[in-house]
């Protein structure tokens, strides 16, 4: 049984949001999501923030909030980290030392089907309009699916399970 607190990585649209509430609920723990901390602090949805700043400076917040929570973590929590929190290489030491980190490891085919509707809300995939929704899963998936297993302690294939099944999955391994 881990004692460190679970953090989850994965793609946009892998399901950290939803999987976090629901295991936090399972668990009795409390959650967090790194999004929701970071839209506290900037005052702005994440869209109209890269609008405005770039990805650069949301990728110095979600670096600061991230360590800040990480040097905290001596009670039990459940955080939903954002897609990207694993290109920062400070992140990843944090993510590798201070929490039990599961990679909800995705299909690209299913990525799309499951961000079709969800587009507007992530800046990343707003942009390069000439690429398709599934070229640009592909080329951001493939930089980070590396950056993904080399911090998890536990990786799920979500591709073809159920939300209920996934947290079940992470449960009964976080409890062995
Ligand atoms: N295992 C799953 N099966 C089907 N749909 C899922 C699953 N996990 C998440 N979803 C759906 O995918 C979408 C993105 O989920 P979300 O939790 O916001 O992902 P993330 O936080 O990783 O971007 C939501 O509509 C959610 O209901
Ligand atoms: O993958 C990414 O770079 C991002 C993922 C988003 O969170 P989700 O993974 O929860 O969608 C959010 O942090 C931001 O839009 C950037
Ligand atoms: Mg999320």
């Amino acid at each position: 049984m881990s004692t460190l607190p679970i953090a989850l990585v994965g793609m946009m649209g892998s399901g950290k949001s939803t999987i976090a509430k629901k295991i936090s609920y399972k668990l009795n723990v409390p959650f967090q999501d790194l999004d929701d901390l970071i839209t506290s602090e900037i005052g702005c949805s994440i869209q109209v923030f890269f609008q405005k700043y770039g990805e650069r400076t949301f990728r110095q917040i979600e670096a600061r909030l991230f360590q800040q929570i990480s040097k905290q973590t001596d009670s039990p929590l459940i955080l939903a980290t954002g897609g990207g929190v694993i290109i920062d290489e400070e992140n990843r030491k944090y993510l590798k030392r201070n929490w039990w980190s599961v990679y909800l490891q995705t299909s690209p085919y299913i990525l799309v089907k499951r961000l079709k509707k969800e587009v507007d809300s992530r800046p990343l995939l707003n942009e390069n309009i000439h690429d398709t929704l599934e070229q640009k899963i592909h080329d951001i998936l493939e930089t980070r699916h590396p950056l993904y297993l080399e911090v998890a302690s536990f990786i799920v294939d979500t591709s073809s399970l159920s939300v209920e099944e996934v947290c079940s999955s992470i449960v009964a391994e976080y409890q062995t």
